[in-house]
């Protein structure tokens, strides 16, 4: 087990906006976060990453409480708003300054970003523009890819189809499908077919709770799709 929520609670004045019993997550799982707006997915997340204190309980991660260690994040990435990036910085410099973080040298960096050219469209790189210049759609794919360069064993991404044109969509739905068999994977989005498409395992989450927790198979979408429409 990679990663396990016990009794996690996030409460703010009279409102549970969080409150998962217990979840336990095996490496590898790629997980879809779905639910309406408002149900919790993005204080989940904030949680998971230490971002936000929660109320009450826990989150491990491999074992260890990632309020009381900083071993997380040594494997864990993630993107979840614009708020994760450096505004005053290039694309590229951004890269660059992550990369250092992981003893990448400008070089490793450079032959990374080779392999994002599809991703990025021509859009990214060598277009002399500060990151905050950028629509966010573009925004967002610098950190995904920043996210992804780490190679981390646990990444964790808010709605990372949201913003993206249709073919950026596809591509990254292909990028995160080829990613090594050992990253553990949570995805939050409202696209239910994204999510179905690329996850093995779906938590749905309403008012903070969650509701359902299976693995995906061929009728998850259906199933999701009648569930939200009622
Ligand atoms: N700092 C805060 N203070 C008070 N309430 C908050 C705060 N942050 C979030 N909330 C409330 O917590 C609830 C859950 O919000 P959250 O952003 O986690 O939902 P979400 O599932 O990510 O929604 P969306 O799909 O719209 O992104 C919402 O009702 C929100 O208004």
């Amino acid at each position: 087990m990679i990663l396990e929520v016990k009794n996690l609670k996030k409460v703010y004045g009279d409102k549970t906006v969080v409150n998962i019993e217990h979840v336990q997550i095996q490496p590898g799982e790629t997980i879809g976060l779905v639910g309406n707006n408002g149900a919790g997915k993005t204080t989940f997340f904030r949680m998971l990453l230490d971002l936000i204190r929660p109320t009450e309980g826990e989150v491990l991660s491999k074992g260890e409480n990632v309020m009381q260690s900083d071993n997380w994040k040594n494997y864990t990435a993630s993107f979840l708003d614009e708020g994760f990036l450096i505004d005053y910085l290039t694309p590229e410099e951004y890269f660059i300054f992550i990369g250092s973080l992981h003893n990448l040298s400008v070089a490793d960096v450079s032959s990374y970003l080779t392999q994002y050219n599809e991703f990025f469209n021509g859009e990214i790189l060598n277009s002399g523009k500060y990151i905050r210049d950028f629509s966010k759609g573009n925004q967002n794919k610098v950190g995904i890819a920043a996210a992804l360069m780490q190679k981390p064993e646990i990444l964790i991404l808010d709605e990372p189809f949201a913003n993206l044109d249709p073919t950026t969509q596809i591509r990254l739905k292909k990028l995160l499908k080829e990613h090594p068999g050992n990253m553990t994977t949570f995805i939050s989005s409202h696209d239910l077919n994204h999510v179905t498409d690329v996850c093995n395992r779906i938590i749905l989450v309403e008012k903070g709770i969650v509701i359902k927790d299976f693995k995906t198979d061929e009728n998850t979408l259906k199933e999701l799709e009648s569930y939200f429409s009622a």
